[in-house]
């Protein structure tokens, strides 16, 4: 497919999409949102595609929603076409998606990073959500996902101030994984999925599907579903292989099943 706000590559396991609109610092137009859903869609097809890298530009990941595209939506256009909806495809992933941010990090652009599974950032990404400097709030989730990552004092200063966060406050107060130089980060974002990519791609959709669980439901009935999930992977002959290999102190040969 040929993609014009994104370019998308299978690196050894992992899909690598790097957000490209080096002109509006990434801004999230609508055809960029659909070639990101394209491809993500392509690599949950993709057998061969153990897990998900998603980045920009050393400048920008993405400053947020095309303003100049949105400016003059009405209400009703929003509420009809339900504008952003489509923005929630990445949350679905099934598989690993890790993001990698250097420079900003705006808006709709931190609200797509926080959809992935994890955050590395390189020293000099800046996240924000400064809807509210346009009469707006934040519409693809950073409400809800900001509280989440790095509690209700911090997420309320950022919304409501629209102040950025540079990237060592957004490790402390964890936003983010790990912060590493701009020169290091997609490398290291690859080498991170490679890593997942060796291991057992159930027992990968399982936690991830164990941890994310934890945001939707109470303790009691999150510590339930992880057991069954647990119990279930005893099925797999990952689980065999895994523990084999443990006892005849060697390395695992997954097979993903
Ligand atoms: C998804 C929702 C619902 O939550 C809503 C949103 O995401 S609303 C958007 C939130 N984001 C912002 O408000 C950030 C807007 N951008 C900036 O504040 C600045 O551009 C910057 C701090 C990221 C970078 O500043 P600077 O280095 O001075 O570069 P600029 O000259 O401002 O920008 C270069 C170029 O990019 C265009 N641009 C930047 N951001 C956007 C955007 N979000 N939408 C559309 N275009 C954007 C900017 O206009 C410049 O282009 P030209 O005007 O020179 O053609």
């Amino acid at each position: 497919m040929a993609y014009e706000c994104i370019t998308a590559e299978t690196r050894g396991t992992t899909g690598l999409i790097r957000l490209d609109r080096p002109k509006a610092m990434n801004a999230l137009n609508a055809r960029l949102i659909s070639e990101l859903n394209g491809a993500v869609d392509g690599f949950e097809e993709d057998p061969h595609v153990r897990c998900i890298v998603i980045t920009g530009s050393e400048k920008a990941f993405a400053a947020g929603a095309d303003i100049k595209e949105m400016q003059g939506k009405t209400f009703v256009q929003a509420y009809r076409e339900d504008f952003i909806a489509e923005w929630e495809r990445l949350s679905r992933a099934r598989k690993p998606v890790i993001a990698a941010v250097a420079g900003y990090a705006l808006g709709g652009g931190c609200e797509l990073a926080m959809m992935c599974d994890f955050i590395i950032a390189a020293e000099n990404a800046k996240f924000g959500q400064p809807e509210i400097t346009l009469g707006i709030i934040p519409g693809a989730g950073g409400t809800q996902r900001l509280i989440r990552a790095i509690g209700k004092a911090k997420a309320m200063d950022m919304i409501l101030t629209g102040r950025v966060m540079d990237a060592r406050e957004a490790e402390r107060s964890g936003l983010v994984s790990r912060v590493v130089p701009v020169g290091e980060l997609v490398d290291t974002a690859l080498e991170a999925a490679e890593r997942i990519g060796d291991l057992s791609m159930p027992a990968l959709m399982m936690a991830k599907e164990a941890v994310n669980s934890a945001h939707e439901t109470t303790l009691s009935e999150g510590c339930r579903l992880e057991r069954r999930l647990f119990h279930s992977l005893f099925a797999t002959e990952d689980q065999k292989e895994g523990m084999k290999a443990f006892a005849e102190k060697r390395t695992p040969q997954f097979r993903h099943r």
